[in-house]
C-alpha cells in the first residue's frame, strides 16, 4: 500500500475509513504553525471549531500582539475546587525538508501506520489526545467534581516569553484556579513511559574575550584568541567530567548532570587582522539539585583564569529549581501514578533535560507533570522524520480517558475544604 496523504487508504484494512481521531490529528499536523512565522490564525480557527463540537466555552487572551492563549473549559460539578490544566503548545520548530522522507506538513501515514509530521511527537499528538479524550468522556455523559481546562499556548518553542511566561502572571490565569497541570514530556523507546517532575535550568552564556589587535603576520601578545582557547578548554573540560559522571552512574539520566555545549563563536574581520574581541556562547543545562550560586562562581573563576578582562553575560538564566512531588502521599501524584498502575503502565520518573512551559507553572508553585503518552517510539522531537504510530497515538487517547477522570475526581484537599 502506498503512503496515504488523505486518509482514503488509512486504517491498514484496505478501504476501511480512518479513525476520526487519527483524521483530526493529521488535519492538525497540516496546519503550518511553524516558526519563524507560525500560522496561529489557522490554529485559532481549528480550536474554535473544536470548542463548538465539544460544546465547551472558549476563552481567548491575547497576551502579546498576535499571540493568543486559548482555553476550553469543562466545568466540574464542584467548580470551587482547584481545576486540572491540560496544557499544550500550538507552535512547532522548523524542518530541513530535504532530509524528510515526506512533506513535513502533509501528515503522511505509511504502510506501517506511522504518521510523519512536524509536531507528531512535539506536541500536536498530545493536543489532539486531550481533545479526543474529553470528547469521548463527554459523549459518555461523564461528569467530574473538578473543572478541566484545555489550554493551547503559542511560542513555547521560542522560550514561551510571549506565551506561558506572560500568561501565568495574567489575571485570567488566576481565574482558572489551577490545582494541578499536565504538559508535554518525551517519547520512550521502551515499553515504559517517562514522566517528568522537574526540569534543568537553561543558562545561555556568552563569554567575551577582548585582546590586542594587530597584523596577522606577527606574534602579538595578549590576543583574544588565546583567551578564547582557555575559556573553551575550561568549559569543555567540565563538560567531559559531567559526561563521564553520566556514563559511570548507571542510574543517572541526562537530567541528573550538567551539560555544556559550545554553540556559537563570533569574532574577526579579516584573515590578516588579529581581532580586538572574540566571543563564544554556551548552552548550559543545570539540574535542580545543583547549587546555582556555586556554579556561577565557577563560571566567574573560569573567565578570570582565561584573562583579567574576560567577561560573561546571560541570554537566559533559569533560576527556578522547584520540582513537583512524586511522593505517594501527594494526592495529585497518587491519582496520576495509581491510575497508570491500574493500566499496567510502567513509569520512569526523570528530570526533563531541556525546558518546557512546565517551568513557568512550577515557578508559581503549582505542581506540573510532563507526560506525553508515547512509548515504543524513538525520541524524534525537533528531528528529521518525526513520526508517531497511529496505534500509539490511539492508545494515548485511552490513557487520557482514564487519567482525566482520576485527576478531576481527586477529593477536596485539606486546603480546599
Ligand atoms: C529556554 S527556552 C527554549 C526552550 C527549548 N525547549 C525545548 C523542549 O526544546 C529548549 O530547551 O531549548
Ligand atoms: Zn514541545
Ligand atoms: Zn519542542
Amino acid at each position: 500500500m502506498l503512503p496515504d496523504q488523505d486518509g482514503q487508504n488509512a486504517g491498514g484494512g484496505g478501504g476501511a475509513s480512518e479513525d476520526p481521531s487519527t483524521a483530526l490529528f493529521r488535519e492538525y499536523l497540516r496546519l503550518k504553525t511553524v516558526h519563524p512565522e507560525p500560522d496561529y490564525d489557522a490554529a485559532l480557527g481549528f480550536l474554535g471549531r473544536i470548542s463548538e463540537e465539544l460544546g465547551l466555552p472558549m476563552t481567548k487572551v491575547e497576551v502579546c500582539p498576535g499571540r493568543v492563549v486559548t482555553i476550553l473549559t469543562w466545568t466540574g460539578t464542584n467548580p470551587a475546587l482547584k481545576s486540572i490544566l491540560l496544557n499544550s503548545h500550538t507552535d512547532v520548530v522548523p524542518v530541513y525538508q530535504e532530509h524528510w522522507k515526506y512533506d513535513a506538513f502533509a501528515a503522511v501515514k505509511d504502510a506501517e501506520g506511522n504518521i510523519y509530521g512536524r509536531g507528531s511527537q512535539d506536541m500536536k499528538s498530545v493536543t489532539i489526545q486531550y481533545i479526543e479524550a474529553v470528547r469521548r468522556l463527554k459523549a459518555a455523559g461523564k461528569t467530574f467534581p473538578r473543572t478541566v481546562h484545555l489550554m493551547f499556548v503559542p511560542d513555547e518553542e521560542v522560550g514561551g516569553h510571549k506565551g506561558m511566561e506572560t500568561f501565568i502572571k495574567h489575571p485570567e490565569f488566576q481565574k482558572l484556579n489551577v490545582g494541578f497541570a499536565l504538559d508535554e514530556g518525551l517519547a520512550n523507546p521502551s515499553e515504559a513511559f517517562t514522566v517528568f517532575y522537574g526540569e534543568r535550568n537553561p543558562w545561555w552564556v556568552t563569554v567575551r574575550c577582548p585582546g590586542s589587535p594587530g597584523h596577522g603576520s606577527r606574534f602579538v601578545e595578549n590576543t583574544a584568541a588565546e583567551k578564547l582557547r582557555r575559556v573553551i578548554n575550561l568549559f569543555l573540560d567540565f563538560r567531559e567530567r559531567e559526561r563521564q559522571r553520566l556514563n559511570i552512574n548507571k542510574c543517572f539520566t541526562l537530567g541528573d548532570v550538567t551539560t555544556i555545549n559550545m554553540t556559537m563563536v563570533n569574532g574577526g574581520v579579516a584573515y590578516n587582522v588579529i581581532p580586538a574581541e572574540m566571543d563564544v556562547s554556551f548552552d548550559i543545562r543545570i539540574p535542580p539539585t545543583a547549587n546555582l550560586q556555586e556554579f556561577e562562581e565557577q563560571i566567574k573563576a573560569w573567565c578570570k583564569e582565561a584573562g583579567d578582562d574576560v567577561t560573561y553575560d546571560f541570554a537566559q538564566r533559569g533560576m527556578n529549581q522547584k520540582t513537583t512531588s512524586t511522593e505517594d502521599t501527594d494526592p495529585w501524584w497518587s491519582a496520576f501514578s495509581s491510575t497508570c498502575k491500574s493500566m499496567d503502565i510502567t513509569l520512569k520518573k526523570e528530570i526533563f533535560p531541556a525546558a518546557t512551559d512546565s517551568r513557568f507553572i512550577r515557578a508559581v508553585g503549582l505542581p506540573a507533570i510532563g507526560f506525553s503518552p508515547i512509548n515504543r517510539t524513538p525520541i524524534l522531537l525537533h528531528d528529521h522524520n518525526e513520526f508517531l504510530s497511529e496505534s500509539v497515538f490511539l492508545k494515548g487517547i485511552h490513557i487520557y480517558e482514564t487519567l482525566i477522570p482520576a485527576l478531576a475526581s481527586v477529593p477536596a484537599l485539606s486546603t480546599e475544604a
